[in-house]
């Protein structure tokens, strides 16, 4: 059940910024505890991103107060603070389906909003988007502004900098908005993050810096000259904005995130004014809630829970993938000391909290930033260290090139432990994880395994830790079968070899990764054979032979894109050896899936049992009939 807009009068008066820009501005602090009361408990409801968004609330009324939305673009970066945006423009009675099967997205999605400028879910991206859009209106000679909002996080990647860099020389009228908040996912960090938080600590260094232009501004000509440059020594010294500054940017800041009137002033301040602008702005993550402020990293996404009682620890069920990994982990690195670990910024999400605890100095969280991670492990690499980065298949996708580049061609030993393979449900295409197996395929001197299950992926990742090449292992979000852990043994398997799991008649499937599970349980049905694959690259070949000289149609099933995947491989090796069995493939479609639960997702794409055995008995009714 949604959250009766009844309760919140002000907020009811405003559908959409429109009717926002119409109230008097001493209106908006009330406004705005409105607006955070009803994003948290709607989302206690439905389950969703929360602390990044309990933090932007302020800064979401002022920017749609004080920019013509949506005439001037608001590009948010990761999109996951976008819920007050969304219920500001015109979708809170929807709030309720938010990354629901069906319903709202929970990322800005061009094709839900007008106000939606710019599709994210991946981070910064939004400061090269609305550089785009600020020179649009440049060439068209059109007045409309261009704003992103970036977080400290987001920060942290190169694309932001490219974009800083090419915006500060482009000279377009850009601003950037940083919500600093001192927090990724987990605590933030890098150099840049100290600084930021220099800068912070540092508040009246603006004060000072502030009274230091106003006096310049009054000062005849040579003086004037010795006193800027006095300013610029002590801008290195003292003012914060001198790595901005240095980009070309004017940077203003910081200011205080959460005083709606200030915000405004400033924003209103800066509207104007030419040339790209950074505003530095401080918030809390999860401010406004205590429980999400004491504690942003288990409030920055939730599933359902009582506002009144906090999130309480879910118990019981089998571990899911990403426990299994950090337990492995840690497992390994007892027996080898030559394992590194690296992440970028997803500590908790690939199960590594206790991993950082027990062996810091083998840990690296690089910040967002996928394209550092893969070369730093190939770095690590060269001098017979054994790295591990953990990284999720949609992220990896940003460090495809150093993976091919600086790992495979010199084919170092470097085991990605991709998560998050498959479709991942409620965070939708941005972050299905739907083409490893195809753009990992293709690269020479990859070994790739894909675990049927949870005793299948503890094997595999040895395998791959002992592996002297590169080598990825995928599995997917949430939980397996339920298969004991072999935690004795760190043993590899033999590379390149599947399995049967089942004897059957007519139909093989081959099964790659977690497909095993559903396929052995439509074979019931069909009275078919299941090979768990286990490996993508090297295929068994042998066991491809077996299977096409006993069976008359062999059927390939996989999480991944049916264009490039395991499935092709197995088409392409049958074609290489010049065997004639009639092979069909099950996959994830030509189109990108939306978002719901996993389950949900499965169905409607035909990679549930059920679908499995539609599909293989239509595929053989229509092979009886001599059709394709
Ligand atoms: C390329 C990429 N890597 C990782 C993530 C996962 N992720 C989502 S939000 C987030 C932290 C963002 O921090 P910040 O920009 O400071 O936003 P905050 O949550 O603090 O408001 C991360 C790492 C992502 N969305 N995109
Ligand atoms: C917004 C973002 O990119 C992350 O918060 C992501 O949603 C985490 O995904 P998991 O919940 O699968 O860890
Ligand atoms: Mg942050």
């Amino acid at each position: 059940m949604s959250v009766s807009i009844d309760d919140y009068p002000l907020l009811a008066q405003v559908p959409d910024p429109e009717a926002l820009r119409a109230l008097p501005a001493r209106r908006l602090p009330a406004l705005a505890k409105e607006l955070r009361h009803y994003l948290l408990h709607s989302v206690a409801r439905s389950g969703g991103h929360l602390a990044a968004g309990l933090g932007a609330v302020e800064l979401t009324v002022a920017l749609h107060y004080v920019y013509n939305t949506p005439e001037d673009r608001l590009v948010w970066d990761v999109g996951h603070q976008c819920y007050p945006h969304k219920i500001l423009t015109g979708r809170r009675d929807r709030l309720g389906t938010i990354r629901k099967y069906g319903g709202l997205s929970g990322f800005p999605k061009r094709a839900e909003s007008p106000y939606d400028t710019f599709g994210v879910g991946h981070s910064s991206t939004s400061i090269s988007a609305a550089l785009g859009m600020a020179l649009a209106a440049r060439q068209a000679g059109e007045k409309r502004k261009a704003v992103a909002i970036i977080g400290d996080g987001g920060m942290t990647a190169g694309e932001a900098f490219e974009a800083l860099n090419h915006a500060g020389d482009a000279g377009a009228d850009l601003l950037v908005v940083l919500n600093d908040n001192e927090m990724s996912i987990s605590e933030n960090v890098g150099a840049l993050s100290h600084h930021l938080t220099k800068i912070l600590s540092g508040r009246w260094y603006n004060q000072l810096r502030s009274g230091s232009k106003e006096v310049l501004r009054h000062l005849p000509g040579p003086v004037h000259e010795l006193a800027r440059r006095t300013e610029e020594h002590l801008k290195g010294m003292v003012v914060p904005g001198t790595l901005f500054e240095e980009l070309g940017f004017q940077y203003f800041g910081p200011v205080d995130g959460h005083n709606v009137d200030s915000l405004v002033e400033v924003l209103g301040n800066l509207l104007h004014q030419p040339g790209p602008r950074l505003l530095h702005v401080v918030t809390c993550k999860g401010k406004g809630y205590r429980p999400a402020e004491q504690d942003p990293i288990a409030y920055h996404g939730v599933g359902q829970f009582d506002p009144g009682q906090g999130l309480t620890k879910s118990s019981g069920g089998s571990i899911p993938y990403n426990k299994l990994f950090g337990k492995w982990l840690c497992a390994m690195a007892e027996q080898d000391p030559r394992l590194v670990a690296i992440t970028p910024a997803m500590r908790e999400g690939s199960g590594m909290v206790e991993y950082a605890k027990r062996f810091p100095e083998r840990y690296h969280d690089v910040g967002i930033a996928e394209q550092h991670a893969v070369t730093l492990a190939a770095g690590l690499a060269c001098e017979s260290v054994k790295p591990v980065l953990a990284i999720y298949s949609t992220f990896l996708q940003r460090g495809y090139d150093q993976l091919v580049h600086d790992v495979a061609i010199q084919n170092l030993p470097v085991l990605f432990a991709i998560d998050r393979a498959g479709l991942v449900g409620a965070d939708g295409p941005t972050h299905h994880g739907s083409f490893d197996l195809s753009y990992l395929r293709c690269i020479p001197n990859m070994t790739i395994a894909a675990p049927s299950d949870e005793a299948e992926c503890w094997r595999l990742l040895s395998t791959g830790h002992h592996h002297e090449g590169p080598f990825a292992v995928r599995y997917p979000r949430g939980s397996g079968p339920g298969t004991p852990l072999p935690e004795q043994d760190l043993e590899p398997l033999p590379i390149g070899k599947g399995e049967i799991r089942r004897k059957g008649h007519r139909i093989a499937l081959l099964a790659f990764g977690s497909m095993v599970t559903p396929a052995l349980d439509a074979a019931q049905y069909l009275d078919c054979t299941v090979a768990d694959m286990r490996f993508v690259r090297p295929l068994d070949q042998a066991l491809i032979r077996s299977l096409a000289a006993e069976h008359d149609l062999l059927i390939t099933v996989e999480e991944n894109a049916v264009a490039g995947g395991a499935g092709s491989g197995v088409a392409e090796y049958l074609a290489e050896a010049g065997l004639q069995v009639p092979i069909r493939h099950l996959g994830l479609p030509d189109r990108f899936v939306d978002h719901g639960s996993p389950d949900e997702l499965l169905t409607e794409v035909g990679l549930d049992a059920e679908g499995i055995r539609l599909d293989a008995e239509r595929l053989f009714q229509a092979l009886g009939r001599g059709q394709d």
